[in-house]
């Protein structure tokens, strides 16, 4: 078995190109360009970057929300491709997604024991007593109570409802995870919990992360290596201590410097 979880080689996406329906050329933006990275079973690497270096159209096509425009991605070892034509059972059994923004990733009209079910059913298989048994077992692993079954995301608060999406991540049984800036919508004090329940989960299910975030803070605490994404391309990659204590590249040295809670306190 290989020991990465991700593989990821030369991969490119461009948006735009070619020309509009009346001719016109259009803009042609190169949100990620020829990006090689590996995530190792059992780590958490981060990749940061400032607005529009290409983060989360990196974990897009990683979870099959964006198609690449070349290269290749193994997944569990499996070609993300092949992956896919295996169908959204495979696919979802090998990656999950979290997203930033809890509320909305949640279905407004559906209770959480429907919005739990969901996977427990198409991705896992299980009978209705089973399904019952882990949604319970779940809730208990994000440290929210039964009760929270029959009740709608809305009635959530934001740390709550994030704890819900990341217990539905866990139900499809995938081993990696691709977390989207999980925390950047919550407020400090709850942002802290949530990492260590992450940390937490990681270790008690034997995952590996692949964490998007512009908040160096929040990478140093939970990170084991950290990719610098910069226009499309990563700059940097190292160890988070490494990378945090002597950053080499010009614009990772800069980023480091713009978040002073890490350096000075
Ligand atoms: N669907 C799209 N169509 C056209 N351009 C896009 C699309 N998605 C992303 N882009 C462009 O690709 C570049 C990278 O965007 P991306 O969202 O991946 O960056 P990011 O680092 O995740 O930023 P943020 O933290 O703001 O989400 C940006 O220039 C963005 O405008």
């Amino acid at each position: 078995m290989t020991k990465s979880a991700i593989q990821i080689r030369e991969l490119t996406k461009s948006f735009g190109g070619g020309r509009s329906l009346f001719g016109k050329e259009r803009h042609e933006v190169k949100a990620v360009k020829s990006v090689s990275l590996d995530l190792m079973r059992g780590e958490t690497l981060a990749v940061v970057g400032e607005s529009g270096s290409g983060k989360s159209t990196l974990a897009r096509m990683l979870v099959g929300l964006e198609t690449p425009t070349s290269g290749s991605m193994l997944i569990g070892g499996k070609d993300a491709d092949v992956l896919r034509r295996e169908g959204p059972q495979a696919f979802g059994k090998t990656i999950q997604y979290v997203f930033q923004d809890p509320v909305a990733s949640l279905n407004p009209r559906k209770t959480i024991s429907s919005i739990l079910e969901t996977p427990l059913k198409l991705l896992c298989g299980y009978e209705a007593p089973r399904r019952r048994e882990r949604m319970k077992e779940l809730l208990d692993a994000v440290q929210m109570p039964e009760s929270t079954l029959s009740r709608y995301p809305h009635e959530f608060s934001g740390g709550q409802a994030q704890r819900i999406a990341i217990a539905r991540a866990l139900a499809a049984e995938a081993e990696i995870l691709v977390f989207d800036e999980p925390v950047s919508a919550l407020d400090v004090g709850v942002q802290a919990q949530v990492l260590l329940l992450l940390s937490d989960l990681k270790t008690r299910f034997d995952l590996s992360y692949l964490f998007i975030s512009h908040d160096l803070a929040v990478v140093e605490a939970i990170c084991d290596r950290v990719a610098v994404m910069y226009f499309g391309e990563i700059v940097e990659l190292a160890p988070a201590a490494r990378l945090f204590a002597d950053p080499e590249h010009a614009y990772t040295r800069r980023l480091v410097a713009s978040a002073p809670r890490i350096r000075r306190e």
